[in-house]
């Protein structure tokens, strides 16, 4: 007989990452996954994702993490993909004021097509590009720290993707807001049914995945993209990305067995 235990099971958390055209989501994306940084990166046209396992308080996670296309005119294209995101990170770059103040508009049209409650999802902000000469900068901490407190948001955080700091940090701190929210989540469900909870209702709040994907460690990804216009996308396609996407950029597939308990 073997002491061996079963292997960890770890849950599956859909990440978007959202921000105006070039503040840096797809270089930030890049490093934490693949801790590659490239200085000339393309648009990018719609979606991509990739997967990221990543071990936080003792927890094992997968992080499917959805890069999207800043530019206004790829807007079509990108919020079907806003449904059942459990994180968002609302992006801007320190050289660049008007990506700041666009964050409202991002924040807004998450929550619309997201369809969530703004006070009970997690997200965070993230200032990138803080590799830049005080003097590139256009953005001082205490405005955005104002501009986060008039939108309730309570986690902010500066990064570079070019010099890799503070990136595995910001998703760090997006999965602890996440847990944190999740467990407020519970204990008022807890409240407002006493001790029990009844599994036959729909909890739109806690939503517990696993991935089985086995996983291995931090540095295994899997990746695809989605650019068709077409507008017909269910919640189904949120979240079985292996099955839908037929142009998958790399050889590792995305976990192919998500469900929701
Ligand atoms: N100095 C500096 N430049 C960065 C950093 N991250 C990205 N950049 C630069 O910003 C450019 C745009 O970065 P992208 O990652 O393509 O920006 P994006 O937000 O994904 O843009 P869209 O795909 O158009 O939405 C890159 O080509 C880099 O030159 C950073 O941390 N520091």
């Amino acid at each position: 007989m073997t002491n061996m235990r079963p292997p960890q099971k770890s849950k599956l958390l859909k990440v978007v990452i959202l921000g105006d055209g070039g503040v840096g989501k797809s270089a930030l994306l890049n490093r934490f996954v693949s801790n590659r940084y490239e200085e000339n990166n393309f648009h990018t046209i719609g979606v991509e994702f990739m997967n990221k396992d990543i071990i936080v308080d003792n927890e094992k996670y997968t992080l499917q993490i959805w890069d999207t296309a800043g530019q206004e005119r790829f807007r079509a294209l990108r919020t079907p993909f806003y449904r059942g995101s459990d994180i968002c990170l609302l992006c801007y770059a320190l050289d660049d004021r008007d990506s700041l103040q666009g964050l409202g508009m991002w924040r807004n049209e998450f929550l619309n097509y997201a369809d969530v409650k703004p006070d009970k999802f997690p997200f965070i902000v993230v200032g990138n590009k803080n590799d830049l000469q005080p003097q590139q900068r256009q953005i001082n901490s205490d405005e955005v720290k104002q501009w986060c407190k008039e939108l309730n948001i309570s986690t902010h955080i500066e990064t570079s993707s070019k010099t890799a700091t503070n990136v595995t940090e910001a998703f760090t701190l997006a999965l602890r807001q996440w847990k944190h929210m999740e467990c407020v989540a519970e204990a008022e469900l807890r409240q407002q049914n006493g001790d029990t909870i009844d599994l036959t209702r729909p909890i739109r709040l806690i939503q517990k995945r696993y991935c089985c994907s086995g996983g291995g460690t931090g540095g295994s990804s899997g990746r695809g993209s989605y650019a068709d216009d077409d507008d017909d996308n269910d919640d189904a396609s949120m979240r079985t990305p292996s099955t839908l996407f037929g142009q998958q950029r790399s050889a590792t597939a995305a976990p192919s067995t998500n469900y929701r308990l």
